[in-house]
């Protein structure tokens, strides 16, 4: 999808951001109301989709399986599901593109389908680990022809009936917990993961949103959480709040340029999901929370910040996974910030659309940051407020969060800096550079 025609930016010192804009729906959120709408008997519809790359490759892997998915003059989408065991075998391979979201919760789905798919996606794509699906898919019945190392393109068979399985997860990934649960949802019997470390519960918020029979206990070992399968979804209509992991690159940005002032609204704020900003409070970041609501079955708030003085610190490891794609914008805060900040446990960091640890570490050095890479994260000693030197050009890896975060440090750069392609921020926020030119970014 992105592997050809670079498209670089470069990015220079900006006067302060300020006036008000939403972000766009949440990706998870959304790729999740694709998948169930399809599987429900009946028409869903839609609102406040995220129309990136990443959410229409869902959509149209679940066209080129049955589903009638079309999107009306007034941005709200309808869908036609087939019932959950209705998917149809599609002609063609499914084109993930840079999408790892897309391509592990849909081959849960197919895993208990009688259906035999290709799954192939873009140079970053085709880099990611799927041998955390493939297991415990394969023990639900379903089997896999891969490429060396687990990897894509691969094919999948489905089976009928597919096994339900007692599955503890073995890292803290709300895709693998995901792949599962919907396979579950065409397998007889009670499909039941284990999650050790909480992460983001879209996916239970929404199956239970749908009518399917799901419970989640909190015990000594974890989030038990039990599916019925056999499932009957029914049609909803759905609101998707704007996008946590979206907001991080304003927010951040105004944080760090002097003088900024900017409220950003319909920030969703699932505990599973908004670690990042009390994580930036905690080092004095100016963040308020207006008009707290729920949409859509999620909280939401309307954020308001304020440049401020950040201080560095040892964010801990017990939060990462509820800002799991927030640590490249928090490198770049970080980098700003007076002093030290130490981050651990973030391994899983390294098998995103890059390596995020050491993506960010090369970037942030070219453009005169003082960081330190360790196996599992990035020490930074920050600059205390002043502009970073800047100067230099970035790889941004295929990677959209990479490309982002280095346009919020040229933000505070003294001199401009370049980043490589910023092709890949069409994936999942396809109107970032048009929000930060209008919150007067100099871009
Ligand atoms: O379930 C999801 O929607 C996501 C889960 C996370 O991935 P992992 O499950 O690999 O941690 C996150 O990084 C990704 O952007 C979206
Ligand atoms: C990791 C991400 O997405 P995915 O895994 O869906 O490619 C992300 O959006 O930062």
């Amino acid at each position: 999808m992105h592997d050809a025609t670079p498209t670089p930016l470069s990015v220079a010192a900006s006067g302060p951001l300020t006036g008000t804009a939403p972000v766009p729906g949440d990706k998870s959120i959304s790729h999740r109301s694709l998948m169930l709408s399809a599987l429900a008997v009946g028409t869903s519809r839609v609102t406040g989709l995220l129309e990136g790359e990443d959410v229409l490759a869902t959509a149209a892997a679940m066209r080129a399986m049955g589903a009638v998915i079309e999107r009306g003059g007034d941005g709200m989408w309808t869908i036609d599901g087939v019932g959950v065991g209705g998917l149809l075998q599609p002609a063609t391979a499914l084109e993930m593109g840079n999408s790892g979201t897309s391509t592990r919760l849909l081959m849960g789905l197919v895993s208990s389908h009688a259906i035999t798919a290709t799954f192939t996606g873009d140079a970053s794509l085709s880099k990611r680990p799927m041998g955390r699906v493939i297991e415990p898919l394969s023990r639900m019945g379903a089997e896999f022809t891969a490429s060396p190392g687990g990897r894509l393109p691969l094919m999948l068979r489905g089976i009928v009936p597919a096994v339900p399985i007692d599955y503890t997860l073995p890292v803290a990934s709300a895709q693998v917990k995901s792949a599962i649960l919907l396979a579950g949802l065409n397998t007889p019997g009670i499909t039941r993961v284990v999650e050790p470390v909480p992460t983001r519960d879209h996916s239970e918020r929404m199956l239970t949103g749908f009518g399917a029979k799901l419970t989640v206990e909190e015990t000594p070992a974890g989030r038990v959480i039990e599916l019925h399968g056999e499932a009957e979804l029914q049609p909803q209509t759905i609101i998707v709040p704007g996008d946590p992991s979206s907001a991080a690159f304003p927010v951040v940005a105004a944080l760090l340029v002097p003088g900024s002032h900017v409220t950003i609204t319909n920030v969703g704020l699932n505990p599973t999901r908004a670690a990042l900003f009390d994580v930036l409070r905690a080092m004095g970041g100016d963040i308020t929370f207006e008009n707290r609501r729920e949409v859509g079955g999620e909280p939401v708030a309307d954020l308001v910040v304020r440049a401020s003085t950040l201080t560095g610190i040892d964010v801990d490891p017990a939060v990462a996974p509820a800002m799991i794609d927030e640590f490249p914008v928090l490198f770049v805060a970080a980098a700003l910030a007076q002093g030290r900040t130490v981050t651990r446990g973030l391994e899983e960091l390294r098998v995103k659309e890059s390596d995020r640890i050491t993506t960010m570490a090369e970037g942030l050095r070219a453009i005169g940051a003082r960081v330190e890479e360790t196996e599992d994260g990035l020490i930074i000693d920050g600059t205390g407020g002043d502009l970073l030197p800047g100067g230099g050009t970035v790889e941004a890896k295929l990677d959209h969060r990479i490309a982002m975060s280095f346009v919020v440090a040229g933000l505070v750069s003294r001199d401009p800096v370049t980043i490589d392609d910023m092709a890949p921020v069409a994936t999942s926020f396809p109107t970032f550079t048009t929000l930060l030119r209008g919150l007067g970014a100099s871009l």
